[in-house]
């Protein structure tokens, strides 16, 4: 090889995309309306002085509202191929405008390089980043558990924990508050005190009706709650972090807990619409969140969700790795990703269950609540060999 560049520049490359249509099992509820099908791309990209015919893999899935629209994406992609042959095409790409776009490539690019040089893409994208220490071997995961009445949610949840998981996470906020708090109750008695658990609100509280859910589930004893408020209002989720009244003019928004703790009653932050739609930067500097949910789909690549990781970190933050519920290329990148992230929490990548089906056989499974992270090079040696024709 006669070129050194991590990011895989160097010789011209070609850029392909196709693409795909997955169903969920069922829809997904979230506070933000039902997810029931996911539509994407297949990417690859092949160098054109490559001896071995290596390509490299990659997936590009918008979820509108998270990321471009499918249409804005395939624009995109094909704008690219106008100019299919360039050194470094996922810099061609605006993550901030075409995230899934730029992930599908990046990601190719990236899976294309760890195998050209022997790697897995967790010690390739960790090089990268300068993440100074080796990646895991596998990653904890939480279940994903949708809306429903208390009844659902709480078998949702037994099942999980008999699945082996000790995490969950429950999405809230598509009903009142009065009835998350009943929901949470009762998957909090049907899986025990060992297990842990997380709420996703997806941004639909006001400051108000937050103050006062986090004040009721306080008792539940969360891991965190995720996105209690709207993506953009930062200073609404450290005023809650820190327990400020909740219309932050000084009359009291819901009065203190038993404990004595203010409005929040202490139960940890994280924000996750709000990294995708101001920044990792924005977020951190606020002190908006106790833990980030990084979505390499939504934050334009692999790469981009390692770096932002990193930073977390560096600041105390806690960062986890989701899919957007992606295919098969796209969860397994995200396996990479959380695994070269040091000590990582439970990530929310156990999404292959949601999808009736899939692009290719899934090299990284959940087994008791962990994913082993593929160990062949790039993505994951030959798994994916069909998808790179
Ligand atoms: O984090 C998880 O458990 C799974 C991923 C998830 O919840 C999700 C999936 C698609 C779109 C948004 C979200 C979200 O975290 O809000
Ligand atoms: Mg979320």
């Amino acid at each position: 090889m006669t070129h050194d560049d991590p990011r895989g520049g160097g010789p011209a490359r070609t850029v392909r995309h196709r693409p795909f249509a997955l169903d969920l099992t069922g829809p997904l509820g979230t506070a933000r309306g039902e997810i029931g099908r996911r539509e994407g791309f297949v990417v690859t990209v092949e160098r054109e002085t490559a001896e071995d015919g290596a390509a490299g893999l990659g997936e590009a899935t918008p979820l509108p509202g998270w990321t471009e629209s499918r249409e804005a994406c395939e624009a995109a992609l094909d704008g690219l191929g106008d100019r299919s042959e360039v050194d470094s095409p996922a810099e061609a790409l605006d993550a901030a405008s075409t995230p899934a776009a730029r992930h599908g490539v990046s990601l190719a690019v990236a899976d294309a390089a760890a195998r050209e040089r022997g790697r897995r893409l967790a010690a390739h994208l960790a090089d990268t980043a300068g993440a100074g220490v080796a990646p895991a071997d596998a990653v904890p995961v939480n279940a994903t558990v949708g809306d429903g009445s208390p009844v659902e949610t709480a078998a949702d949840a037994r099942r999980a924990v008999e699945a082996g998981f000790d995490c969950l996470k429950v999405k809230v906020g598509a009903r009142g508050v009065g009835a998350d708090i009943e929901r949470v109750r009762a998957v909090r008695e049907a899986v025990g005190d060992a297990v842990a658990l997380r709420a996703d609100a997806n941004g639909a509280w006001d400051r108000e009706t937050a103050s006062r859910a986090l004040d009721a589930l306080a008792a539940f004893d969360l891991a965190y709650v995720e996105q209690p408020l709207p993506a953009d209002d930062l200073d609404g989720l450290a005023a809650l972090r820190r327990g400020d009244p909740a219309d932050g003019d000084g009359s009291d928004g819901g009065g203190e807990g038993d404990d004595g703790r203010d409005d929040g009653g202490g139960v940890p932050i994280a924000a996750d619409e709000s990294v995708a739609a101001r920044g990792i930067g924005a977020v951190l500097d606020a002190g908006a969140a106790d833990a980030v949910v990084l979505k390499p789909m939504a934050l334009g690549g692999p790469d981009r969700a390692l770096a932002a990781a990193l930073r977390a970190r560096e600041s105390g933050v806690d960062p986890v790795v989701t899919t957007t519920i992606d295919a098969v290329v796209a969860r397994t990148a995200a396996v990479h990703v959380a695994a070269a992230v040091p000590d990582v929490s439970p990530c929310g990548l156990a999404t292959a269950s949601l999808l009736d089906g899939d692009l290719a056989p899934d090299p990284c499974p959940v087994e008791g609540g962990r994913i082993a992270v593929p160990t062949g090079p790039g993505l994951a040696g030959g798994a994916f060999d069909d998808l790179r024709r």
